[in-house]
């Protein structure tokens, strides 16, 4: 069985802050979530974990091998080097869905996002603290088939964006009614969903509605492991076996070695 930790990442009072005293320029603002979100990336990403840009001021995490020190350590190095502060909320559970209602009540308990008042919280377990043994969890790796010939090199990148986004929200939903899985926009054709343990089956279905609804073919390699890193390499290495047998759904050898392996 899988365990998944997720952590919300909420900027404190973003939103007054973006107007005072006046609107801010936009670009700015981009910028700044930009760099937040690099900064979480690196930082979530040397620890073997997986951060996702989500909305900029509220993302959402893979924690799975960071406990509260490195949470503790994240806030510290932000609030140095930012005139934004951020609020953590951490949660585990089988279904990555209830992981992160768990992770958000954390934070709303304590007051709103635009509470002038509520800086820097930081509330959760972590499997480190829990001491839990079952720690590996199971990430999906999607992929449009042929977006380059079928898009990129034929359509103009709005309408390439268009499609590639009704593909996006057709399989997150379905990912997250269905399953309780998370499902995140990566950057030219790619999804990412933190998902429970499904089968392949499951995955064949996903795949199936989304090229019913949205007219977007799909694949997906699935990988296991205990971070998010190690179970996301192996699920790209699946995805390229799909590539190389002309499968829509394949699942990585546990024994999959990672490049710093
Ligand atoms: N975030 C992320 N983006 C990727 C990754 N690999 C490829 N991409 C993006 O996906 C885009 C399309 O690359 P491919 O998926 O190889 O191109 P394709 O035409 O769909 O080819 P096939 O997937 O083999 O059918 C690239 O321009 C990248 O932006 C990855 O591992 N992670």
């Amino acid at each position: 069985m899988t365990n998944t930790q997720l952590t919300l990442v909420q900027i404190d009072n973003y939103g007054p802050w973006t107007v005072t005293p006046d609107p801010r320029r936009e670009m700015d603002l981009q910028t700044l979530q930009s760099r937040l979100f690099a900064d979480l990336a690196q930082f979530v990403g040397s620890r073997d974990g997986y951060a996702f840009f989500t909305r900029f001021d509220n993302m959402v995490a893979v924690t799975n091998g960071l406990d509260r020190d490195d949470h503790e350590l994240l806030q510290e190095s932000i609030a140095n080097r930012y005139p934004v502060t951020l609020s953590l909320g951490i949660g585990v559970d089988r279904s990555p869905a209830v992981a992160l209602e768990r992770a958000t009540d954390r934070i709303q308990r304590v007051g709103s996002a635009q509470d002038g008042d509520r800086r820097e919280v930081l509330s959760g377990e972590t499997l480190a603290d829990a001491d839990r043994s079952d720690t590996d969890l199971q990430i999906a790796h999607f992929d449009v088939n042929d977006a380059t010939g079928k898009y990129t090199d034929r359509l103009n990148e709005f309408d390439t964006f268009i499609h590639i986004e009704q593909g996006y929200a057709s399989l997150m939903r379905h990912l997250r009614e269905e399953h309780g899985a998370l499902s995140f926009f990566v950057g030219g054709d790619n999804i990412i969903s933190v998902t429970p343990d499904l089968t392949e089956d499951q995955y064949r279905d996903a795949i199936d509605h989304v090229e019913a609804e949205a007219d977007v073919e799909l694949k997906v390699g699935v990988g296991t492991a205990s971070n998010a890193h190690e179970a996301g390499f192996a699920a790209k290495h699946a995805l390229e076996d799909c590539r190389h047998r002309g499968t829509t759904v394949e699942f990585a050898d546990a024994a999959v070695e990672t490049a710093d392996d």
